[in-house]
């Protein structure tokens, strides 16, 4: 069988972005008159896109998420997380993985709910732009995860064939259903519900494993 293509999620998969994501959040935060949030909270708020971590910032800090704060928090926050990149740290054995799936052939993506902006600007930071295919962020289609259309257009991108999906999150795990694909879930992110309550076809916990993972996967 040819190499499959494989797609990957961003944020609590390839790297761990919350200290990232913590420091800009609470920079808008502070610079409006709000009290800091701490790292576990600001996790737990990864993994739907801008939109939602704007609402919960605003919820945790007893605003109306619907109200004329939002867009001033979203806009603040849009342009910090462009710029603001020290805290995004990649995982262990990402970059050794990713150098076997491209020796065998793999083509591979991202496919991720934080915008393209700062996920190019993290994904340069961390030295791993040119490594990839395709990068679809959370605003590069009309709608994001857990809809299934990211990841189908992400697939169709890549010239299609056997694909797998690899990512850290219960929106991930949804999106996998919902798309019908095969998921392979990295056990070390943001997810917030056991393993076995969550649907996958294999999980591992360090990407020294990945490349047998997608060499033997089977379909
Ligand atoms: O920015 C987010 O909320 C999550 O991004 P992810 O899809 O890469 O996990
Ligand atoms: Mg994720």
């Amino acid at each position: 069988m040819s190499a499959p293509c494989v797609i990957f999620d961003l944020d609590g998969t390839l790297i761990d972005s919350v200290p990232a994501i913590h420091a800009v959040s609470n920079a808008v935060l502070t610079d409006m008159g709000f009290e800091a949030l701490s790292l576990p909270m600001i996790r737990s708020f990864v993994g739907k896109g801008v939109p939602n971590l704007v609402r919960q910032l605003l919820i945790t800090s007893n605003e109306d998420p619907d109200g004329p704060l939002f867009p001033r928090v979203e806009s603040a926050l849009i342009a910090r997380y462009e710029t603001d990149v020290d805290g995004n740290i990649l995982y262990p054995g990402v970059l050794e993985a990713l150098d076997q799936l491209a020796d065998r052939g793999c083509k591979m993506a991202i496919c991720t709910n934080k915008p393209y902006a700062p996920a190019e600007a993290a994904l340069r930071h961390v030295g791993l732009w040119d490594r990839f295919d395709v990068v679809l962020g959370g605003d590069s289609r009309p709608t994001r995860k857990p809809d299934p259309e990211m990841l189908h257009h992400c697939h169709v991108l890549l010239g299609g064939g056997a694909m797998l999906y690899v990512g850290d999150s219960e929106v991930d795990a949804e999106t996998a259903v919902n798309a019908e694909a095969k998921f392979v879930l990295y056990t070390e992110g943001y997810r917030q519900t056991p393993v076995h309550e969550m649907p996958h076809h294999v999980a591992f916990s360090d990407f020294k494993m990945l490349p047998a993972i997608v060499e033997h996967f089977e379909w």
